[in-house]
């Protein structure tokens, strides 16, 4: 077995979406002192009427909220309100909310105080250039929508943003070092099948050696833990590929 280097502990976000609290609780138990940082999505975020946060909270565990706000500014910024008022290290929004919701948003969460970072979606990692040529008809390929989102959400004082791990080399080199590239999508080698594909709805993917090679700040991961048959042997074997990364 291969050393596990204690800051990959730091670059890992395990997805705990469960329809329960206790499954939930289970696996962070299960998973202990091995992952520090989870996300906690829609279905397990209304499924535990969000007592998953404070019971992350409790246990010392870093919390990305996940609850992709998308509606109207006024709406956005009032569910922003009380996502601050969670104190997690970072919660998210769509960036197809527009550079004015944005603004507002990231100028609220800096009148507020809040340590937590403001993360914008760009385009879900579900999807393929063709499901963004037949929704949107335009002429940028998925990196040049994501480059584009991605721009805008800088400019309007967003700290960072979730996309896939294979266009964060280019936002990194367009944006910055500093600017947060948060990246689902991601899955080690093991669990591809015979094309290299991952037989689930994820279609911009990456081994978590190769994300962290390309620069990726935060790797989210699911289901290649949450599903494994020892998810801590699983989570054990990520946390090897990034170390050997770093
Ligand atoms: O914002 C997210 O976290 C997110 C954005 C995105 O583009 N793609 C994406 O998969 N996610 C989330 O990241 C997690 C990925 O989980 P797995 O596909 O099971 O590894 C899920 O909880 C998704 O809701």
């Amino acid at each position: 077995m291969n050393k596990i280097n204690e800051k990959a502990k730091e670059k890992i976000f395990v997805a705990l979406d469960f329809d329960n609290l206790e499954d939930a609780k289970k696996l962070v138990e299960q998973l202990g002192d091995n992952i520090s940082m989870y996300k906690v999505g829609l279905e397990s975020y209304l499924s535990t009427d969000g007592k998953l946060v404070d019971y992350l909270h409790e246990k010392g565990k870093k919390v990305f909220l996940d609850l992709k706000f998308h509606d109207i500014t006024n709406t956005v910024k009032m569910a922003c309100k009380n996502a601050i008022q969670k104190n997690v290290f970072m919660f998210n929004i769509h960036c197809s909310n527009g550079s004015k919701t944005m603004r507002e948003v990231s100028n609220l969460v800096k009148e507020s105080d809040s340590k937590s970072l403001l993360i914008g979606v760009t385009v879900l990692t579900n999807l393929s250039g063709d499901d963004i040529s037949e929704m949107f008809k335009s002429s940028l390929n998925v990196e040049e929508m994501v480059l584009n989102l991605a721009t805008i959400a800088k400019n309007n004082g967003m700290h960072g943003i979730v996309c896939s791990p294979l266009e964060s080399k280019k936002i990194k080199e367009k944006l910055g070092q500093n600017f947060v590239t948060v990246c689902p999508g991601v899955r080690p080698a093991f669990t591809l099948n015979a094309q290299g594909k991952s037989d689930d709805d994820q279609n911009r993917i990456m081994t978590p050696f190769d994300a962290i090679k390309n620069n990726v700040d935060f790797l989210v991961v699911g289901r290649p833990i949450t599903k494994a048959e020892n998810p801590v042997e699983s989570a054990k074997l990520i946390l090897e590929e990034i170390s050997q990364a770093l």
